[in-house]
């Protein structure tokens, strides 16, 4: 347990930074790369706890790779040279890591075991297991299979057409990552867009995959090795962008950021409420739009978030809520019952957090209504273990009239491990 006393800031933030590398795509440059057949090189890769779990299951599996903080080289022999694991596969804290390796390990012919933490352990797994099995992988675990810790007997996997039941990139990565061990063509169908990025790396990592409307095919075949470089994660610079958005007198600029329409939610959200925002120096790099985000603080008004838009900012939400306790007027958050079932109950944990802090915060069964301006007071807050939230309340410190307390930032390391160090670069005139 890390607690942490923040004292409220209250002067403007400047400056710029460069947020680490996106989570997302870093999880993938790893798995891409193990199944690749050659020698991977990822630069800006996170060196984060979850990341990491990524990297340990493929060494478990025989790869070789080699980490020096945010350089990762991977050499391997091609997915048909994986070897089973002798230890249980352990995914800690990370729903990227164990939803995206069910859809390896079922495609890989032999057995595996793998857990995670106590919050992963009761995260839903058969979201997965049931699309692996209807492929033939062999899955039983605690509730049939339902959640952690899983046995895994993979391989002969036939393709299937699958439609996705819940929004989630998770899901369709795992199929499509089966689907490149299958018998025939593997089909995944989305009624609403999610994160895209496994399908722009495995395009350049040489695979054939067609995406034809809101389907998207794939087939056994072999990857080629490529060199990746991982953008800035914009759910980190969410953290950033926020607290420029809300801090009076601020402006700050977030650079080589990840534009990917399918994660830029937080930048429409910002605009839509008022906030003064520009995108310069626009480039692509590894098939992912990168660019240069500046925030200067305007007064900022509610809106509506719903629809095609929760997943194009999903894990921004905590944050988005600290922002419309900020802004005039009522904000409401619907179609996001997902955030449940995340590291917390982020519905819950965001708005008990945001309540003690002076908050007028009413939740419903798939989101929230905020109900701004109001200041934010100090106090005791919890993380309950989830990075964001743990961000979340320390950018509320910077506006707080008392310090704010809370009880453990370790979690941060997750997905910002230099979080406070980039905070405290901005405070610095
Ligand atoms: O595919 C990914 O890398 C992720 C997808 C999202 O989860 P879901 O697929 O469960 O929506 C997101 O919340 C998570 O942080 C990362
Ligand atoms: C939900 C998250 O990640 P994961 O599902 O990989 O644990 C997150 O990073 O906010």
């Amino acid at each position: 347990m890390t607690e942490i006393k923040l004292k409220p800031f209250q002067k403007p933030l400047t400056g710029e930074v460069e947020v680490p590398g996106d989570k997302s795509i870093s999880h993938r440059a790893v798995i891409l790369g193990s199944l690749a057949k050659g020698t991977t090189n990822i630069t800006n890769f996170l060196n984060g706890e979850d990341c990491r779990r990524t990297i340990d299951a493929f060494r478990k599996l025989g790869v070789t790779i080699e980490q020096e903080g945010t350089s990762v080289t991977i050499h391997s022999d091609g997915k048909e040279k994986l070897t089973e694991a002798k230890q249980p596969i352990y995914f800690g804290n990370s729903g990227t890591t164990a939803r995206l390796m069910l859809g390896v390990l079922a495609g890989l012919p032999f057995f595996t075991t793998a857990y995670g933490d106590p919050s992963l352990t009761i995260r839903p797994m058969d979201r997965v297991v049931q699309p692996m099995r209807l492929m033939g992988a062999s899955i039983t675990g605690r509730e049939k299979g339902s959640y952690l810790p899983t046995a895994i007997n993979g391989g002969n996997l036939k393709g299937i057409s699958y439609t996705l039941p819940v929004k989630s990139a998770q899901v369709k990565s795992a199929v499509l990552l089966a689907g490149l061990f299958a018998e025939d063509v593997t089909e995944v169908i989305e009624h609403a867009a999610t994160r895209n990025h496994s399908e722009n790396m495995l395009e350049a990592f040489g695979a054939d995959i067609v995406i034809k409307d809101n389907a998207i095919r794939i087939t056994n075949q072999s990857l080629s090795a490529a060199n990746v470089y991982v953008p800035g994660d914009i759910s980190s610079a969410a953290f950033l962008l926020a607290s420029a958005a809300i801090v009076p007198g601020s402006s700050i600029s977030i650079n080589n950021v990840g534009l990917n329409k399918t994660r830029t939610g937080i930048i429409d959200v910002l605009l839509e409420m008022g906030a003064n925002l520009n995108i310069s120096n626009k480039k692509s790099i590894s098939g992912e739009l990168i660019g240069d985000i500046t925030v200067t603080q305007e007064d900022l008004k509610g809106i509506v978030i719903e629809g095609a838009m929760i997943p194009r900012l999903i894990d921004e939400i905590p944050v988005i809520a600290l922002l419309a306790t900020q802004a005039e007027g009522d904000t409401v958050i619907r179609d996001a019952k997902e955030l449940r079932l995340k590291e917390t109950d982020r519905i819950e944990a965001i708005a008990s957090n945001l309540t003690k802090l002076g908050a007028n915060v009413e939740t419903t069964e798939d989101g929230m209504v905020i109900h701004g301006k109001t200041s934010i007071t100090g106090g005791k807050v919890v993380s309950y273990d989830d990075h964001r939230i743990a961000m979340m309340l320390a950018v509320a410190s910077l506006i707080a009239d008392d310090a704010i307390i809370i009880d453990d930032i370790s979690s941060i390391a997750i997905s910002y491990p230099d979080f406070f160090k980039h905070l405290d670069t901005l405070k610095t005139p």
